[in-house]
């Protein structure tokens, strides 16, 4: 311990030791993964403290006090160097696409730049209004599509469920955001390559030569980036979202070769597919996994609708403002399923001050910090003593005028509940708050009222009731967690709903 120790100033946040000296929590990361977060709060109960990780200094923001000065400090403890990092290592951009993302990479010299210029001049196109509308409709005329052919007429049909909603959710996504030209239409082998590029990200960035030790995941990338340079070059992206034509307009003005900037659209479909399609997964399984559950939330749903002997049509507004538990659901599986875990480098030694506690420590140029949302979702002086049970209703609110699909201000629902309000924290906070959390949010809950008021589902083994899979082993770098393994089951339509045709109504 005494020749390996960090030497830290009393300024610092506590130092947590392992018993291993400079490399054991190293090991117990890639052993636990983020859940090694949750055990060292539950053991310690410190709500910032010091991690040393080989040489590292690694800061960890354990309550929401801390990780909302964390992103309050976001000039110096900076997000922008890890995405250009990122850009380099998994997305492979060349040496002039760096320099053009390196300028003003920290936003220190205005608001001019390709990183200042995404967030200023793209984001906005993901807020309320008329370009969100516009990629809304482009979903909901593909979503029902989908699905219709799902145990049609009096038959059923055994499908393994995550499989089956993946890809029927992705291309959707991908056709509201990339247009009818979108890789994966023309394309569809590239919806699973680009899996198998999102669950090898991790190791293909740490390898020196992926190219031989990660050879299929690799690949999987390449042809994603191929056909996205493609893409680009045939000027597909002109016949896209408003968003999407805005962040090609940015780039290239920037000075990004077209091709560079189609390939920069893989690290966007990460942000639009890895999180959205598994929480998706997860609202549908937790709710037919109780019947009870189920048929309340299909009670509301059911209110939303007008039907017709041939047709059925869903009202969005409705499903936000009238489906108290169905939106409550969709908070407690982000609360339990997303260990949002948000990274930042500390750039210039910097002093931060808990919000609300008036307690100051200061943090390490060249250091990195970690705000452990997972441990603040699993904190039980949080949520109270049932913080580790799926339980809705502790975001329930049944009289709430004006019920919104804006679930970064979910803590609105809870401060009556005596909860902080920044212990929501599965879109992030600050200046990095996830600007696609209104599409999300609107796909997800457009999924789960087409699903559930159509199907039923049984356990294909057992023939009995539908009982969900696990979570899938923590990770170091993780984001919704996917299930350990996908589940068999028998779909069957709903008496009354078996000849009907869906659309969405704004
Ligand atoms: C359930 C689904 C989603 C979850 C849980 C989620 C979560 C998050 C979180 C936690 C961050 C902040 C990361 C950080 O501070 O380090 C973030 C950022 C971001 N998200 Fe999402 N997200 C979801 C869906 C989406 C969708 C559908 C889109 C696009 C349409 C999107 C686009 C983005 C972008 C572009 C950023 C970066 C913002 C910035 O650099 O300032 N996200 N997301």
């Amino acid at each position: 311990q005494k020749l390996f120790a960090l030497q830290i100033d009393s300024r610092e946040p506590p130092i947590l030791k392992s018993k291993i000296p400079y490399i054991g929590h190293v090991i117990n990361l890639l052993q636990y993964g983020q859940d090694y977060y949750v055990y060292l709060d539950q053991q310690h109960r410190k709500p910032i403290y010091t991690l040393q990780l080989g040489p590292q200094r690694v800061y960890v923001a354990s309550s929401p006090e801390w990780c909302q000065a964390v992103h309050k400090n976001h000039k110096t403890l900076v997000f922008n160097g890890l995405v250009a990092h990122a850009m380099e290592k998994a997305f492979l951009f060349d040496k002039n696409s760096l320099e053009v993302m390196n300028n003003n990479l920290y936003l220190t010299e205005g608001s001019h730049g390709v990183m200042a210029e995404v967030h200023d001049q793209c984001y906005p196109f993901l807020l309320p209004g008329q370009s969100l509308d516009s990629m809304n409709y482009a979903f909901f005329s593909q979503l029902p599509k989908q699905f219709s052919s799902l145990a049609k007429g009096e038959i059923s049909e055994k499908v393994r469920l995550f499989d089956y909603i993946r890809p029927r959710f992705a291309i959707t996504s991908m056709y509201a955001l990339y247009g009818p030209k979108n890789i994966f239409a023309l394309n569809p082998e590239l919806e699973e390559m680009f899996w198998l590029f999102s669950e090898g990200i991790g190791p293909i960035m740490a390898s020196p030569a992926p190219s031989i030790t990660h050879r299929k995941v690799d690949q999987a990338r390449r042809k994603c980036m191929a056909a996205l340079e493609q893409y680009a070059k045939d000027e597909s992206w002109k016949e896209a979202s408003g968003f999407i034509q805005k962040r090609f307009e940015v780039a290239t003005r920037n000075g990004l070769t077209l091709q560079m900037a189609g390939r920069a659209e893989l690290s966007m479909m990460f942000g639009l597919l890895v999180n959205t399609v598994p929480a998706s997964f997860w609202v549908i399984s937790f709710l037919f996994a109780d019947q009870h559950l189920l048929s309340e939330v299909r009670a509301e749903i059911e209110k939303c609708i007008r039907s017709d002997a041939g047709e059925a049509t869903i009202y969005i507004s409705r499903l936000k403002s009238q489906c108290p538990l169905l939106l409550a659901t969709i908070r407690e599986v982000l609360r339990t399923a997303a260990p949002m875990n948000a990274i930042r480098v500390v750039k210039e030694e910097t002093s931060i001050t808990g919000v609300g506690t008036g307690e100051t420590h200061v943090l390490k140029q060249g250091s990195f910090v970690v705000t452990a949302a997972n441990a603040v979702h699993a904190s039980a002086s949080i949520w109270g003593p049932g913080a580790d049970t799926f339980d809705p209703r502790r975001f329930y609110q049944p009289s709430s005028p004006d019920a919104s699909l804006d679930l970064a201000r979910a803590a609105q629902a809870v401060i009556s509940r005596k909860v902080h309000p920044g212990a929501f924290r599965a879109f992030g906070s600050g200046i990095n708050l996830c600007p696609g959390r209104h599409f999300a949010q609107t796909e997800i809950a457009a999924l789960t009222a087409l699903m559930v008021l159509q199907f039923d589902l049984k356990d294909a083994l057992t023939r009995g009731p539908y009982k969900p899979p696990k979570f899938e082993p923590s990770k170091v770098f993780h984001g919704v967690v996917r299930p350990d393994k996908d589940v068999e089951v028998t779909v069957t339509r709903r008496p009354g709903w078996q000849a009907k045709d869906f659309v969405f109504e704004m």
